[in-house]
């Protein structure tokens, strides 16, 4: 069960029982260096308590190198409990956000959907570190501590059962006391990552917008979302520590009247007769130390609290389903058949019953009024979401029987919002294919028009181009994206606005580096502007997520139907001017 609640691997699982294994240890070695002391102070007042003849100075100098042999050996103890727990953690911790990123991949968009960016940031980067932190700080040191303090109990037991009981009465009630307040301190943890997490939020959303926030001189509004989310951040981080805090002092208190418990019984069985003044003293100094473990243990409770939250989340994550598939699934023939077809992101569906046959070797255009669903048919064609009725087959298999990784091999894509990486020009470009050669990646880039502009910059393709290509102009960074699909030389090819910020001369050349780039191959290309797609093979016209008409240019046009009026709607705003 720990083993799963801390997402840990078998290794991992190892390693956590070896680091608590040397935390029980650590502890067994500071009682036995308090053992020491106590003999020593045993020895010392022998003599004058009971009257016992003399004092053994021999005695006391052997308790005294023994001393020395404990310290040294101590440090051993203590380096072995360190290396156990936090090297154990660090990897595990790397492990787990390494398949969460893993997990992540394959994952549908409409996990996308529901969650924002900052969200899974904080799953990723946050709640790992919590775990680590749980693992390095928290679990072996609260387990290790409890078999100690039971082993001890035991060993107390042994001696005087009635001074031990004493001694560890209250501990059934501040276990009692922590596990009732258990929930609250849930309830609270998880408000504080709520807050936490709307802060994380707004500074993205802040940096984000950062050009409108300037261009609408919306920084009073914008800023005053930040602020208001901040102070509440603040106010439910004082809330929480507040909680949390008086939880572990009140049980902290309640542990500790143990000591006074332990003076009570004591006196009364000393006065009694029934124990030795030895074992009261004893028993006085070892209730003192005692309870310092299990402080400890409170205190590392509350962050056990916390750490539920994160696993908790963590655990939600993890449950998200995977999109499946076989990747043993060869596909000879690249036709796209899609069959009564309907889907919808929310609850809205924005494709119904939508057919059509997409024939391999022909260019397929889709085309339609603005929110018609153009792009969303291309993310099913893609499986970046599953359809939520009918079926889409390529070659004559359902996708969504095919792994979409092994779907992807199939595809190349030149999409709206072109992602670059902060690396050089050369390897953004060998995201295509990572085989490739360099003369293969300057062949694609020359093809894809890049060349030249690659060239001109400080390091031609060495050079890095910063977050999401922020250093390339528009229609730069869709020729790198267009050189990509060049590379990959896929058998199906997604074009969704491929050409829309490019230059015309440039349009020219890319148009006639694509007419190579499609020979032979299955293409579906959404265009809005109606001329680029006027030779294509077939155009599937949608309005409100239907097929309202398709066929090819001339076709259409005779028919007279919604394609032919935004032509000719695109006709006349060809010749739109400013005044
Ligand atoms: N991720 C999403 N979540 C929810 N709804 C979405 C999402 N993406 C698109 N939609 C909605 O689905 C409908 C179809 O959108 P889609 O982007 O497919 O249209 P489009 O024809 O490509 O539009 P455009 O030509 O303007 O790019 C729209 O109503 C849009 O608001």
């Amino acid at each position: 069960m720990l083993q799963k609640l801390l997402f840990l691997s078998d290794e991992g699982y190892k390693g956590l029982k070896k680091a608590i294994a040397a935390c029980v240890l650590t502890n067994f070695s500071i009682m036995a260096a308090f053992g020491i002391v106590i003999n020593i102070i045993n020895e010392v007042i022998r003599p004058f308590v009971l009257d016992e003849g003399n004092m053994n100075t021999q005695k006391i100098l052997v308790y005294f190198l023994a001393g020395i042999v404990l310290a040294v050996l101590q440090g051993f103890i203590y380096m072995n409990e360190y290396n156990k727990t936090y090297f154990n953690a660090y990897s595990e911790s790397e492990d787990t956000r390494l398949d969460i990123a893993e997990h992540i991949r394959k994952l549908p968009l409409s996990f996308f959907n529901r969650k924002n960016l900052s969200e899974i940031t904080v799953n990723m980067m946050e709640d790992c570190t919590r775990i680590e932190n749980a693992l390095s700080h928290v679990i072996p040191q609260l387990i290790g501590n409890v078999i100690s303090a039971t082993l001890v109990c035991i060993m107390l037991a042994v001696y005087d059962w009635r001074m031990a009981a004493a001694v560890y009465i209250t501990l059934p009630v501040t276990a009692l006391f922590i596990f009732l307040t258990k929930k609250i301190q849930i309830r609270y943890g998880e408000r504080h990552v709520k807050a936490k997490l709307r802060v994380s939020d707004q500074v993205h959303e802040y940096i984000d917008g950062i050009k409108v926030v300037k261009a609408f001189n919306l920084g009073g509004e914008k800023f005053a979302a930040l602020d208001r989310a901040m102070h509440n951040f603040m106010k439910e981080s004082i809330i929480f520590e507040g909680i949390t805090g008086t939880i572990v002092t009140t049980a902290v208190v309640f542990l500790q009247t143990g000591i006074g418990i332990v003076v009570f019984t004591g006196t009364n069985l000393l006065l009694s007769g029934s124990i030795p003044i030895i074992s009261y003293i004893l028993f006085i100094l070892i209730s003192v130390k005692i309870y310092s473990p299990l402080v400890t243990v409170l205190t590392l409770s509350a962050s056990l609290n916390y750490f539920m939250v994160a696993t908790k989340r963590m655990q939600t994550l993890r449950n998200e389903k995977e999109m499946l598939g076989r990747s043993d699934i060869n596909i000879e023939n690249f036709d796209f058949k899609l069959e009564n077809v309907s889907f919808a992101y929310n609850a809205d569906e924005v494709i119904s019953d939508f057919s059509a046959h997409i024939k391999q070797g022909e260019v397929t255009a889709l085309v339609g009024p603005s929110g018609s669903g153009k792009s969303t048919i291309s993310h099913l064609l893609a499986r970046f979401w599953d359809v939520s009725r009918g079926r889409i087959t390529l070659g004559g298999t359902d996708i969504k029987e095919i792994e979409p990784e092994k779907l992807m091999t199939y595809m190349s894509f030149v999409f709206q919002d072109v992602v670059l990486f902060n690396d050089s020009v050369y390897n953004n470009i060998k995201i295509g294919n990572i085989n490739a050669s360099k003369e293969e990646i300057i062949e694609a880039a020359k093809r894809a028009r890049c060349h030249e502009f690659i060239m001109e910059m400080p390091e031609g393709y060495d050079t890095v181009i910063g977050e999401n290509g922020g250093t390339l102009s528009g229609g730069e960074r869709q020729r790198i994206s267009i050189a990509r699909a060049i590379l990959k030389n896929a058998p199906v090819i997604l074009l969704d606005e491929a050409t829309s910020s490019l230059d015309p001369e440039n349009e020219v050349e890319i148009q006639t580096a694509l007419s190579e780039l499609v020979k032979e191959k299955t293409v579906v290309v959404i265009a809005h502007r109606l001329r680029t797609v006027v030779n294509a093979d077939q155009i599937l016209v949608l309005k409100d997520g239907k097929l309202e008409e398709s066929g090819t240019h001339e076709k259409l046009m005779e028919k007279n139907g919604l394609y032919r009026q935004l032509y000719q709607i695109q006709q006349e705003s060809s010749e739109w001017k400013f005044r």
